[in-house]
């Protein structure tokens, strides 16, 4: 066989293959919610390329075969069981990378302008999930995404904890930029270097890093704060890399959707509730927490809109609802708190 049938013809067999596993995967999704088992798919996809490359002593990267993999994987899903994933865009935005490294690039993906219209596309049924920042290390919680879970009509599915290192980019060298423009929360995880390096520069919020790099993009003189993946795609030039004050800087992303997934044996809870006007009816609802043997790994509250001194609270354990412990504080917190919802329970997010 000479080199120039062979490899469309290995071509083909990749591709027959490739159709192979998609007809399995429709087969054992059946009418399963198909992102339920997503993130493990690709996790064991990940396990494979990582097995394979170990005993190849030749032949493309470990890196290559795991992002070839997991395309394959998130595809034959996307061709199972076809769906939207909402995002807060333009793309290159952290949500979108948070989105393409949850879901896998085969998936397809809908940027939307704001959180606010990720909890709409996914609360109208336009998209099957979305994804939101939920908490910052450096930055604390996204207070756009806290109050729409507050309003209920969607559920957390899913989670995951990505890396964040931000970038100034620019058409421009340094001592040219006028102004620097990204999304409020970026701006802070970076203020300290800001300050330092671009003192009295013109500090502009936009509604995303990535609309943040368009604006870069269109006028010299501006700078974004925004991911090396939007200098590529926006064009622009790296005046310097890694920006964040906290070398750790990480955000929790909270995959939305209206299912309800089945327990892992790794799971985690969130409930949101009010407590009563009363001294001592928070700790009241942490003892609840303890008694059932949960350590408590979140809780922020926030005030509930026109009712001064009222506060929602949002709280986070290990465990599944269908757990007899988790159960058990659900069930006595609904009747020591007032409007308990169980926002989800879901596999522990990775980090990556
Ligand atoms: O603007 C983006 O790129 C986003 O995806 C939003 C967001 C956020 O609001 O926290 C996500 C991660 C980073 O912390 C900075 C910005």
């Amino acid at each position: 066989m000479s080199d120039s049938t062979s490899l469309p013809q290995i071509d083909q067999e990749i591709l027959a293959l490739i159709d192979r596993r998609q007809q399995l995967v429709a087969t054992q999704l059946g009418g399963e919610d198909r992102s339920g088992g997503l993130p493990a798919a690709l996790a064991d996809a990940e396990k494979v390329a990582e097995k394979i490359s170990l005993t190849a002593q030749t032949g493309v990267s470990v890196n290559a075969r795991r992002s070839i993999l997991r395309h394959i994987v998130s595809a034959c899903y996307q061709a199972s069981k076809p769906e939207l994933v909402a995002f807060l865009g333009p793309v290159d935005s952290y949500s979108h990378l948070a989105a393409l490294e949850y879901f896998g690039g085969g998936t397809d993906l809908s940027p939307v302008s704001s959180i606010g219209a990720v909890f709409d596309a996914v609360s109208r049924g336009d998209c099957g999930h979305g994804i939101v920042p939920i908490e910052n290390s450096t930055d604390g919680r996204i207070v756009d995404t806290l109050g729409r879970l507050a309003q209920g009509h969607v559920n957390i599915t899913g989670e995951l904890l990505l890396a964040i290192h931000h970038n100034l980019l620019s058409l421009s060298p340094r001592e040219e930029i006028r102004q620097v423009h990204s999304k409020p929360q970026a701006l802070s995880q970076c203020r300290g270097w800001l300050a330092d390096h671009l003192p009295g520069v013109e500090l502009v919020e936009t509604a995303s890093t990535a609309a943040a790099a368009e604006a870069a993009a269109a006028t010299p003189g501006i700078a974004a704060v925004a991911s090396l993946a939007a200098a590529t795609r926006y064009g622009l030039g790296v005046v310097q890399a890694s920006i964040e004050d906290n070398r750790h800087n990480v955000t929790r992303f909270a995959v939305l959707g209206s299912g309800a997934p089945e327990p892992t044996g790794d799971d985690k809870t969130t409930l949101l509730f009010e407590v009563q006007h009363r001294p001592g009816a928070l700790a009241d609802v942490m003892g609840i927490v303890r008694d059932h043997g949960l350590n408590l790994t979140w809780i922020e509250s926030f005030p509930q809109p026109g009712r001064p001194n009222e506060y929602f609270f949002i709280v986070e354990f290990p465990g599944h609802q269908a757990e007899r412990a988790v159960a058990g504080v659900i069930a006595t917190l609904r009747q020591q708190t007032q409007h308990l919802a169980v926002l989800g329970s879901y596999p522990q997010g990775r980090k990556v």
